[in-house]
């Protein structure tokens, strides 16, 4: 069925209507400290015509012939799109992260860039600094790819990863 903006939908919401709904896919991930990974995502956005879409996201690990190797990094949290554009994301992690995010929504074209502004770690958490994601609609599917400055590294890519709407 073609996806459908809902009739409720906030005006600051509409240019990421795209997002709207469960998205399913794989990716892959990396980063000098740890061996290459790859991993299956579900995503879900939802909004009830706030002006914010509430984010869900789980993912796990995957051998080569795509069977479930065990549970990996959840995440859950709000995209807050403003009138003009920008961007504010608040986001909590499993891996005892907090962070605050801006960005821009792109103008002409269905994606959008946001970098962290704050991070608060718990006690055990891992050293985790910095955070750039860009997400994209492209030919129906949901692209993102997320840098990470952590352990002591320059910012550089962690994970990327296409998804498709179910
Ligand atoms: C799809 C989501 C993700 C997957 C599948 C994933 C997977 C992994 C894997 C397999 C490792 C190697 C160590 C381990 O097994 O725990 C790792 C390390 C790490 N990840 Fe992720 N990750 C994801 C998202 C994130 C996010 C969103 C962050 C930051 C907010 C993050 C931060 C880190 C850090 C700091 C390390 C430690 C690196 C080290 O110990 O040297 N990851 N990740």
């Amino acid at each position: 069925m073609p996806f459908q903006i809902p009739d409720n939908i906030h005006p600051s919401c509409a240019p990421l209507a795209w997002l709207l709904g469960t998205w399913r896919g794989n990716g892959q991930g990396d980063y000098p400290t740890i061996d290459g990974f790859k991993f299956g995502q579900e995503m879900l956005f939802q909004q009830d015509g706030r002006p914010f879409i509430h984010y869900m996201s789980r993912a796990w690990i995957e051998d080569d012939e795509g069977n479930v190797v065990r549970e990996a990094a959840q995440e859950t949290g709000f995209l807050r799109p403003q009138e003009d554009r920008t961007l504010e994301v608040v986001l909590a992690h499993n891996l005892g992260f907090v962070e605050v995010w801006h960005g821009e929504i792109h103008a002409d074209q269905p994606r959008f860039e946001i970098v962290t502004d704050a991070i608060a770690r718990t006690g055990t958490a891992k050293e985790y600094t910095g955070g750039k994601r860009l997400y994209g609609y492209v030919e129906g599917d949901l692209l993102y790819a997320y840098d990470m400055a952590a352990m002591g590294q320059p910012l550089q890519p962690h994970l990327w990863a296409r998804l498709q709407r179910q």
